[in-house]
């Protein structure tokens, strides 16, 4: 059986994804705690759910295969003992510890069959929803204070965060955010428990215990020796150094971690919402990551002499450094919105640089940002658009909302 995980680039031949359908999890954000759970709008859940259904029927039409994050939880979930686990986890990692709380929530929990406890614990639990008479704690009682006993995962349509794809292994990261961190427990199951991936030796180069942040929308695999990571909001320093390791130190041929400062804001969360990789030699680009003299920090972090000790080389251009590392003599840097002052980070902000990249040159993007797509036409790429209107408001586009789990060798 070929690897159930095989990406060694960004580019080659998309064949296998994990998505997410965004479900009621939307639909518990209230204005109060929208910062708190990472969204800026309220998006329109009927709406979001169409886009989203019509972005995955793209990929299938140009034969991928298509899977949901949570039928592959509920086939993980398959035995008793597994699922009880899972809901412990679940509940210890949302912090309610051994109270009330916590056995009418498990209690609660338990009464669906597996997917539907999936889809409960993705929206959240209202206290509400909670029999009164197993409510005994002052805070239980009081609605209005803080509405939810266990918070919704709205951002679980982004599933490029949590964990990645890196050659036949991936990372399944520390999340950044408390609102997201429980979203790497899905991955960690379905690693373990779904048949699958159950059976076969895939090695985990980095793990969610890990007390620093590392997220997928920082790791892009240039190819199959060189992977490219943003020192983010949402990544540090101390995570990339601890990933580098553990790859150089595993079955793989990865030689080199490009890691890439980019300023620490929430427009740019990620390297992904400013730098995705379009073809063999093609790049999209917003401009705000560069200084004024169009330089940043790169480092580029290889294996030393000592096992615990990295060679780290410091660079700060972007399009000599992308030559040296991929063999190139020229590389292209698209600009979002044309680097225009008004139009770059207007379309920066809904995505204009987060591509899918489904194949070499062949990218899916959202339709609304016209300027960058046009860019990228002209510059001989082929531009797949998907509406956009609601689910863009979650600040994601088609690379965020996406996990490759196969792609072709280039
Ligand atoms: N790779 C990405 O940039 N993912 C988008 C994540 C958006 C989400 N609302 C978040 O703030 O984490």
């Amino acid at each position: 059986m070929k690897n159930p995980i095989n990406v060694t680039s960004e580019i080659g031949e998309l064949q296998t994804v994990l998505l997410h359908q965004p479900g009621e999890e939307l639909e518990n954000l209230t204005p109060e705690f929208l910062d708190r759970l990472l969204f800026d709008d309220i998006p329109f859940l009927p709406i979001v759910q169409k886009e989203h259904d019509y972005f995955a029927s793209v990929l299938r039409n140009r034969g991928i295969e298509v899977l949901y994050l949570t039928t592959l939880l509920t086939e993980a979930l398959n035995t008793a003992d597994v699922r009880k686990q899972f809901l412990k986890d679940i509940l210890t990692e949302s912090k309610i510890f051994g109270d009330a709380s916590y056995d009418a929530l498990y209690e609660y929990l338990s009464s669906f069959d597996t997917e539907q406890m999936i889809k409960k614990i993705a929206s959240g639990v209202r206290k509400s929803e909670i029999d009164l008479s197993k409510r005994v704690h002052l805070y239980e009682l009081l609605e209005d204070h803080y509405p939810f006993y266990l918070d919704p995962m709205p951002n679980l349509y982004f599933t490029r965060d949590p964990a990645a794809s890196i050659g036949n292994g991936l990372t399944i990261n520390r999340m950044r955010e408390k609102a997201r961190r429980r979203e790497s427990l899905f991955m960690a199951y379905i690693i373990k428990y779904h048949p699958r991936f159950a059976n076969e030796e895939i090695p985990i180069w980095f793990n969610r215990d890990f007390e620093h942040s590392l997220e997928g929308g920082d790791e892009l695999v240039l190819n199959k020796e060189t992977i490219a990571i943003g020192i983010s909001s949402r990544t540090s320093a101390k995570a990339i150094e601890h990933f580098a390791l553990n790859l150089f130190n595993g079955q793989n041929d990865f030689k080199r971690v490009v890691a890439v400062e980019i300023p620490k804001s929430r427009a740019f969360m990620h390297l992904d919402t400013v730098f995705t990789m379009v073809d063999y030699d093609k790049f999209t680009i917003h401009s705000g990551i560069q200084d004024t003299k169009g330089e940043m920090n790169i480092y580029i972090l290889e294996k030393g002499t000592n096992g615990e000790i990295l060679n780290i080389t410091h660079k700060t251009n972007l399009l000599e450094t992308l030559k040296e590392v991929l063999g190139l003599k020229e590389v292209v840097l698209i600009p979002c919105g044309g680097g225009d002052e008004i139009t770059g980070p207007r379309e920066q902000w809904n995505d204009g640089s987060n591509t899918l990249a489904i194949a070499p040159g062949v990218v899916v993007t959202y339709d609304r940002n016209f300027e960058s797509n046009r860019l990228l036409r002209e510059n001989g790429i082929e531009v797949i658009e998907v509406t956009s209107s609601e689910i863009s408001r979650g600040r994601g586009g088609p690379r965020c909302m996406s996990m490759p789990l196969v792609r072709k060798e280039i």
